[in-house]
């Protein structure tokens, strides 16, 4: 019964800035033996420049003209773990690559106090800098979490669980035939 094993499938990871989508990714695709790849990286890789130059010379609209084309072409891989940006659910295009995509998207949950103790340092994410960031943020979850649980085939909350021990969590979760045929 192929359908009830991960086999060779996408995994992808959707959440919110500072959910681990790329840390945990990682370790998932170290655990699953598969590749890693991650949209923001594989951007920054291609324009040989940092998302926050992108942000700065093209505005947040280009940024996104060249997520999307990146999530579409990304999803043409096999046996990946692809970690997205936490805007990946903004565009409606965007959605319903996730939606029609035969990988796992795996939603990564979080909650905006370990998102502002896990990101105080950061100077790569462009919605961050500046005051006011717990209202961004508080403002971005109330408008994006509802639109990661619509594309997502399972959720994961974080809470005080390491990175390690959330890819451990989705992994085993995710290598247990029965459960995955209750997800798809
Ligand atoms: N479950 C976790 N527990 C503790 N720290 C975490 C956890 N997940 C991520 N982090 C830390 O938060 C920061 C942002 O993680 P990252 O993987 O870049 O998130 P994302 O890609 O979802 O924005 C990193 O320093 C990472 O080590
Ligand atoms: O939430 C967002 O809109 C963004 C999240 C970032 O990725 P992470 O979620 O990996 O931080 C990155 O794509 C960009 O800074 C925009
Ligand atoms: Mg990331």
């Amino acid at each position: 019964m192929q359908s009830m094993t991960i086999n060779s499938r996408n995994i992808i990871l959707v959440g919110p800035m500072g959910a681990g989508k790329t840390t945990v990714g990682k370790q998932i695709a170290i655990q699953l033996q598969k590749k890693f790849i991650d949209i923001d990286q594989e951007l920054e890789k291609r324009t040989g420049v940092s998302i926050n130059l992108i942000f700065e010379i093209e505005k947040e609209a280009g940024f996104r003209t060249r997520e999307t084309a990146m999530l579409a072409e990304l999803l043409q891989l096999e046996n990946a773990v692809i970690a997205t940006g936490g805007g990946i659910v903004g565009m409606e295009e965007n959605r319903q690559l996730l939606q029609q995509t035969d990988g796992l998207v795996v939603y990564l949950k979080t909650e905006v106090k370990h998102q502002l103790k896990r990101l105080k340092r950061d100077k790569q994410r462009p919605l961050l800098q500046g005051e006011g960031r717990r209202e961004r943020l508080l403002k971005l979850a109330r408008m994006r979490n509802p639109l990661y649980d619509q594309v997502a085939d399972v959720a994961f909350a974080s809470g005080r669980t390491s990175s390690y021990g959330m890819a451990k969590k989705v992994v085993d979760h995710l290598k247990n035939p029965e459960k995955l045929k209750r997800i798809k």
